[in-house]
């Protein structure tokens, strides 16, 4: 019996020693595993840098995933070779190149005379990287190396609208439909830029040779964000990117940009699409007078139709009547009076909208013996695009 007795006498005071240590493991576990977490938290999340724009580790990471090196580059393009050379523009030279996993890219080797640091250039690729339409051309990356900045994008097959729009011989190839479609992603993309996207960028040199087109025939918008990626934007700048003839009253005489900037720009380039006349070309100056006081008078005499590519009467004569109207909207010398890219979309899309009467454009009875702009440039107004100082 004692022995029974001193038998239960251990089990209850094992019984006690058990909780005992429940009561102390479990409060210092949960203790411990809080301490981890905060630890782990604290140990991987690196200071953010509250003056420029990573925000977050993933940021970072990304900021390194995007980074090609040289030699990969060098190697995709021939070591930037003459045959793979796609063309020369403002910023400087554009190549094709093929990497290892056979995608195809455009290289664009920017000029060497940037003053902005390198991880402000990381950060202006990083935010413009972000930036995804499906009309807008892909930024994929960049390259920082010796004194080498170089931007890889996709590489866009079909060359830009220019070359379908003011040749006489492919320009059959852009029906209207294909035209139409053209207008409403270039639109889409644009709006993208102003309103939807994490930024707000104004492109600022908006015009035919700055849309590539795709396999479809899509319109991919290219050239954004320049004006990030080679300097430090801010509202008071100094440099005025554009192009005469695509570049609003405004911004050509006093470097004044916005959103309405790129809207002028924008009806330029509808108007082009139409007419298949270039704005900018003295030729075509020749021939039709300035495009935008050519189109205008005839829409005021009621012979707006009279100003459309042969190649595109077939169309839907409302559909071409409700672009040339956007058109003229979009050029009016009053930029408060010029649609913003939401309006323009639903003015597109839209069949029972209503439109308001657009006043007179802008460079209206312009002499056409002068060039389209008030700039002086050694460049023929043909191609000019400026990259220079305000003159303010
Ligand atoms: N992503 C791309 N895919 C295919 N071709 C491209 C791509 N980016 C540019 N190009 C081509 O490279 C050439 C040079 O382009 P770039 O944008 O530098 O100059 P631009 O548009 O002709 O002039 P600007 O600098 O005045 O805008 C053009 O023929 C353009 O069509």
């Amino acid at each position: 019996m004692e022995c029974l007795h001193e038998n239960r006498n251990l089990v209850y005071a094992g019984k006690i020693n058990t909780s005992k240590v429940i009561a102390i493991v479990v409060p210092v576990g949960v203790f411990a595993i809080l301490l981890m977490i905060v630890c782990i938290y604290f140990t991987l999340r690196k200071p953010t840098k509250r003056d420029g724009y990573y925000e977050s580790d993933t940021d970072i990471v990304n900021a390194e995933s995007l980074e090609y090196d040289l030699e990969t580059i060098k190697a995709a393009t021939n070591n930037f070779s003459d045959e793979n050379k796609l063309g020369h523009g403002g910023f400087g030279s554009v190549y094709k190149g093929k990497l290892d996993n056979q995608h195809q890219i455009a290289v664009k080797r920017l000029s060497k005379d940037s003053s902005q640091g390198d991880l402000e250039f990381k950060n202006e690729v990083l935010l413009v990287a972000k930036l995804q339409h499906r009309n807008l051309v892909r930024l994929l990356g960049f390259c920082l190396e010796k004194r080498e900045r170089l931007l890889i994008y996709e590489f866009l097959p079909n060359k830009s609208l220019d070359y379908f729009l003011f040749d006489p011989f492919v320009q059959k190839s852009l029906d209207w439909e294909r035209r139409y479609r053209i207008i409403a992603g270039i639109a889409k993309g644009l709006l993208y830029l102003h309103e939807d996207s994490r930024l707000r960028i104004v492109h600022r040199d908006l015009k035919a040779s700055n849309i590539l087109l795709d396999e479809e025939m899509n319109p991919k918008i290219s050239d954004f964000g320049m004006a990030r990626l080679l300097e430090q934007t801010h509202d008071n700048t100094k440099r005025i990117v554009g192009t005469y003839g695509y570049m609003a009253p405004e911004y050509e005489r006093y470097g004044h940009f916005s959103v309405k900037s790129d809207v002028f720009s924008f009806g330029v380039l509808v108007l082009e699409i139409l007419t298949g006349v270039k704005n900018n070309s003295i030729r075509q100056q020749e021939k039709f007078g300035h495009l935008l006081t050519f189109v205008w008078k005839n829409w005021k005499e009621g012979t707006a139709l009279n100003v459309v590519d042969p190649t595109i009467c077939e169309g839907p004569r409302n559909e071409i009547m409700k672009c040339i109207h956007v058109g003229l909207l979009c050029v009016q010398e009053n930029a408060d009076e010029r649609p913003t890219m939401a309006a323009v979309v639903i003015m597109l899309s839209s069949n029972s909208t209503t439109l308001p009467s657009p006043s007179h454009p802008a460079f209206y009875m312009i002499d056409t013996s002068c060039s389209a702009g008030t700039h002086s440039v050694e460049a023929s107004i043909n191609e000019a695009s400026i990259t220079e100082i305000d003159p303010r």
